[in-house]
């Protein structure tokens, strides 16, 4: 796709994943992890890259993603590393997972 289509998607489906009638499941997503106010201070020994949709969409709003591959990249970074700390059927690996099925079908429009 031309550069500046594909980004206009890109921002398309990220502001998708911030709206509020997702907030039940949106919420562990939308700002970067603070594991202070978590009480999980083994977090940054976990996950290595933390990434989240504020971050992301500070860089895409920065140019800092010259593609919609990079984009897409960041995205799976912060699924990957919600799956790193947090359990399978714990509440918020299931809610990376309800919002990851969302991303998956907005991506492929
Ligand atoms: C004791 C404990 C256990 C699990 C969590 N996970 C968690 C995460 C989280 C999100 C992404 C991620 O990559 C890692 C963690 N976000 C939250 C929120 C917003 C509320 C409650 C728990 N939350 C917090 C504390």
């Amino acid at each position: 796709k031309k550069f500046a289509t594909e980004l206009k998607f890109c921002e398309e489906v990220l502001n998708e994943l911030k709206k509020p009638k997702y907030q039940g499941i949106n919420a562990p997503f939308l700002i970067p992890v603070d594991p202070v106010a978590l009480g999980i201070p083994e977090y940054f020994k976990i996950v290595k890259s933390p990434m989240d949709l504020s971050t992301i969409t500070d860089n895409l709003n920065s140019g800092h993603y010259t593609n919609s591959k990079d984009f897409e990249a960041d995205i799976r970074l912060m699924f990957k590393n919600c799956y790193k700390f947090n359990p399978p059927s714990t509440a918020v690996n299931v809610m990376g997972q309800e919002l990851e099925a969302i991303f998956n079908s907005e991506w492929q429009r």
